[in-house]
């Protein structure tokens, strides 16, 4: 059979205590599946649990006759079925914004890169992808409903040498805002004024915690990569009562060859070089996602500015390598030392009888290689008394767990998202694997050697 869904639904709120979508538009119709797989019709072609649409026309869809009886079925538990769809267009959004940035920033010898406080770089993407973010999803599930953990702070924007800066994230925000339909996703009538752009980044001030319900944001995870024209990853990430439910990376420059995930500092040259310009959307950057206990995890490729696509877009599922032989295993690591031990790991993978270099990698980019199956094993060791931030792992660490991996710290716990804005409690560094073996292994493997170790 068949159904008239209206397309124009524009937003409306999620009602939490009656766990149904109210629309904003008197008169719109909006159906909610609950099944295990409504995210998937929502990205993949289906258009079914999507409430956000450009464009102006109503459309009959198939409706299964069970689909229909789930959809006014009693209140099951919450599924985020509207929180995933609005996350994924959000980061494809925001993959297309880092691109025209990361471009600008190759081509000029100027300097677009700023230093903070603990010398840091941070840039114009960092800033404009916050704002976009925290200005896409007050205005999808409304201002109040929407709480923010995240990376970036106005402090260094509003400083007086940083005033060009300023000018360029606005422009950047809203230029960026002005595609937003493209995504499906509703921009603002009007540009956002500086006052406007400000408030959105500073909106991210959630300090997390147990309880309730927030998104974690790094807007360009991998900044060094990023200015350097190599990988890294814009993650967003919905926690609940402490626990991650629902993770989004966008990799703009995933390369169609896990070999070329390695060629940092020269990524973009070797890239420009050995791939022809009419490649396939396929060839370069994804956004891979997953939902808590779904079992799945998906990736579609990024929606490309300059091939006039629209939403939806594809997406196929990912899952971890079944390689469990060390000898065949693939590590990954941060790129720089300072981030994580190198001669530890060393260490560990000759021990364990990791024959194979090292990938080095910017960014949570490495979680993503995990989920891909490009890669076995990711582990970070960071110096002594630095505290890992919620905001680096969590998108990763759900994406790797539901395409069949595990995440842990080197003692073997799963990673608390629930104590504020760092992973308190982390047994000495982060460790991810395609299966439980190798898991096993690399722990007993630091236990054997942390004793003796510099760390
Ligand atoms: N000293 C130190 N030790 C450990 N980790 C640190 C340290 N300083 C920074 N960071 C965080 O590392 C994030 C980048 O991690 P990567 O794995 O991408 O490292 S690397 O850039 O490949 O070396 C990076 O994320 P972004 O700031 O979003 O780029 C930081 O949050
Ligand atoms: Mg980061
Ligand atoms: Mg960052
Ligand atoms: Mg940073």
């Amino acid at each position: 059979m068949a159904i008239k869904v209206s397309h124009n639904l524009g937003l409306g709120k999620w009602n939490d205590k009656h766990n149904n979508f109210i629309p904003n538009h008197v008169g719109s119709f909006f159906i909610f599946l609950r099944s295990n797989k409504t995210h998937h019709s929502a990205m993949s072609g289906g258009h079914i649990g999507c409430c956000l649409s450009s464009f102006n026309q109503t459309q009959s869809f198939p409706v299964m006759e069970d689909q229909k009886k789930l959809s006014f079925s009693s209140p099951e538990p919450v599924n985020y079925s509207q929180e995933l769809d609005v996350a994924v267009r959000t980061v494809q959004l925001a993959c297309s914004l880092c691109q025209r940035v990361q471009n600008g920033l190759i081509s000029k010898t100027s300097d677009g890169v700023q230093s903070k406080d603990d010398n840091s770089p941070v840039t114009v993407a960092d800033w404009s992808v916050q704002a976009t973010v925290s200005w896409i999803l007050s205005e999808s599930f409304g201002s109040s409903n929407v709480s923010i953990v995240a990376e970036e702070d106005i402090q260094n924007l509003s400083k007086a040498k940083a005033d060009g800066v300023l000018e360029t994230v606005v422009k950047t925000v809203n230029e960026c805002l002005a595609e937003a339909p493209r995504y499906g996703l509703n921009g603002p009538k009007m540009a956002l004024g500086t006052t406007e752009v400000l408030e959105a980044i500073s909106r991210c001030n959630s300090i997390g915690g147990p309880a309730g319900r927030f998104w974690a944001l790094d807007p360009v995870d991998g900044t060094l990569g990023f200015v350097r024209g190599d990988q890294y990853a814009i993650a967003l990430a919905l926690i609940e009562d402490g626990e991650v439910v629902l993770g989004v990376l966008g990799c703009p420059n995933y390369p169609m060859r896990k070999e070329w995930l390695n060629y940092h500092h020269r990524y973009h040259r070797i890239i420009s070089k050995l791939t022809p310009s009419t490649s396939e959307s396929w060839d370069k950057g994804c956004v891979i996602y997953a939902r808590r206990g779904s079992g799945e995890a998906w990736m579609q490729p990024l929606l490309h500015v300059n091939k006039n696509l629209v939403w939806p877009n594809s997406a196929r599922p990912v899952r971890v390598s079944s390689i469990d032989n060390p000898s065949l295993a693939t590590f990954c690591e941060p790129v720089e030392k300072a981030n994580s031990s190198h001669s530890f790991t060393a260490g560990l993978a000759h021990s364990v009888g990791l024959r194979k270099q090292p990938l080095r990698v910017y960014s949570m980019v490495k979680y993503a290689a995990i989920a891909r199956g490009d890669a076995e094993i990711f582990m970070k060791f960071a110096r002594a008394g630095y505290k890992e931030k919620i905001w680096d792992h969590a998108a990763g660490v759900v994406i790797i767990q539901e395409a069949g991996g595990v995440v842990t710290d080197a003692g073997g716990r799963p990673l608390d998202f629930s104590k504020g804005i760092y992973l308190e409690g982390l047994d000495r560094g982060v460790i991810a694997s395609a299966g439980a073996n190798l898991h096993d292994k690399i722990i007993r493997a630091v236990d054997a050697s942390w004793d003796s170790s510099a760390l």
